[in-house]
C-alpha cells in the first residue's frame, strides 16, 4: 500500500491500433475508415530503407489530407539506433501540423531514450509556436526495454500508452520462435501424457502493466501476425484484457472488429458490475463493508473493481 493515489491514464478509448505502412498512401483512407480508435502510420519497421523518405512525405502529407474524423492519430518513428530518427521527428513536428496527436517509439530501452526525443520535441514545439503538445507512446521490444520498464513508464508526462512488441522482443530476448504472439509450439507443460500450453508473454505483459499502472500510462497488447487465425488472435487479446490491458495492435483491418468487441466490456459484464456497486450501496446503508452477491463475497475492494468495468464502459460510449 503507498499513500500516493494510483494516477488515472488518459481518458480516450484505445481498444485496437490499426497499423499500415507509411509507404503505402492507397490504404490510409482505408485505415481512416475503419472503427479503430487509434491509427499507428508507420515509418519503422514495414517501410524498407529504400523507401524511408517518401513514406515520412506520405505521411506528413496524409495527416492533414486525410479526415481522420475523432480517431488519436499516432505515426510511429525509427528507432534511436538508427539514423532517420531525428528527421522524422523534426519533419512531422515542423511539417506535419496540428492534427498529428502522438508519435509512437519503438524499441526504448532506458528512460533516456524518452528524454531524447522529448528534448527534441519539446524544443521544436517552442520554436513553432505549436499549441497541442504531442503526446508520446512507446513500444516495449527488447530485453532492455523490459529490465527498464519501471522507469521507462515514468520518463515523461508525455506519455499516454505502452505497449509490447512480440516480434522485436522475441528476437532481442533469443526466443526460439519466428512467431508474433500468441501460442508458442515448444511453450508447453508435460503432465500424465498430455501437453499444457502456457503463456511465453505473460510476464512481459504482467511486468508492462504494472509499470503502467503505476504511472498513469495505458498498457496495450502489441501485434499478433497471423491475422487468418481469428480465434487465436481472440484468445491472446482475451488474456491481455483480462490482466489489465485496454487494447490490441490490429496489423490487420479482419482484426479491428475483434479487437474492439474484445476491449468493449459486454452488457452482461456492465451489468453484474452496476449490480455490485448496488450491493454495496445497500451494505454501506446497513453499516456493512461486506455482503454476499450471487453467493459470493464482495466488499470494498469489489467496489473499485466494479468501477474499471462501469468506467471503461462509459468511457468508450463517451
Ligand atoms: C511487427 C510490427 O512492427 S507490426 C506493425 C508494422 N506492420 C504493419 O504496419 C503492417 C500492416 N499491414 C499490412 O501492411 C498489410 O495488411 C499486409 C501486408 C499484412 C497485408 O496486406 P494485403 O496483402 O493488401 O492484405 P489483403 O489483400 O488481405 O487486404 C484486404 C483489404 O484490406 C486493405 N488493407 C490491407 N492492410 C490494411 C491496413 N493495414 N489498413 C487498412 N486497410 C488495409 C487492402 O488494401 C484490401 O483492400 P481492398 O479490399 O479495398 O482491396
Ligand atoms: O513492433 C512490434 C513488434 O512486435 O516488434
Ligand atoms: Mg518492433
Amino acid at each position: 500500500m503507498s499513500f500516493r493515489i494510483q494516477p488515472t491514464p488518459v481518458a480516450r478509448p484505445n481498444r485496437c491500433q490499426l497499423f499500415g505502412p507509411g509507404s503505402r498512401p492507397a490504404i490510409f483512407e482505408k485505415m481512416a475508415g475503419s472503427a479503430a480508435d487509434v491509427i499507428n502510420l508507420d515509418l519503422e519497421d514495414s517501410v524498407a530503407p529504400s523507401d524511408k523518405d517518401s513514406a515520412r512525405e506520405n505521411v506528413i502529407k496524409a495527416i492533414s489530407d486525410v479526415d481522420w474524423g475523432s480517431k488519436t492519430l499516432s505515426v510511429r518513428i525509427n528507432g534511436l539506433d538508427s539514423p532517420y530518427w531525428y528527421r522524422d521527428v523534426v519533419d512531422l513536428l515542423e511539417k506535419g501540423g496540428e492534427r498529428l496527436d502522438q508519435i509512437m517509439i519503438p524499441k526504448v530501452g532506458c528512460a533516456a531514450d524518452i528524454y531524447a526525443v522529448d528534448a527534441l520535441v519539446t524544443s521544436i514545439e517552442a520554436a513553432m509556436g505549436r499549441k497541442k503538445p504531442i503526446a508520446f507512446e512507446i513500444i516495449i521490444e527488447s530485453a532492455a526495454g523490459i529490465s527498464h520498464v519501471e522507469e521507462i513508464a515514468a520518463a515523461s508526462p508525455r506519455l499516454q500508452a505502452m505497449s509490447l512488441g512480440a516480434a522485436d522482443f522475441a528476437a532481442s530476448m533469443g526466443m526460439a520462435t519466428t512467431g508474433i504472439g500468441g501460442t508458442q509450439a515448444g511453450y508447453y507443460m508435460h503432465h500424465e501424457g498430455a501437453n499444457y500450453w502456457s503463456d511465453p508473454w505473460h510476464w512481459a505483459q504482467a511486468a508492462i502493466v504494472a509499470a503502467c499502472r503505476t504511472h498513469g500510462v495505458l498498457p496495450v497488447d502489441g501485434p499478433y501476425g497471423d491475422f487468418s487465425d481469428e480465434e487465436g488472435f481472440r484468445a491472446q487479446a482475451l488474456r491481455s484484457a483480462t490482466l489489465g490491458m485496454v487494447g490490441k495492435w490490429a496489423i490487420h483491418p479482419k482484426q479491428v472488429a475483434l479487437s474492439n468487441e474484445v476491449f468493449t466490456p459486454s452488457e452482461a459484464a456492465v451489468t453484474e458490475a452496476r449490480e455490485i456497486l448496488a450491493a454495496m450501496e445497500t451494505a454501506k446503508a446497513n453499516g456493512e463493508g461486506a455482503t454476499v452477491y450471487k453467493g459470493r463475497l464482495v466488499d470494498i475492494a469489489s467496489i473499485k473493481q466494479a468501477e474499471v468495468i462501469v468506467r471503461q464502459s462509459e468511457m468508450i460510449a463517451g
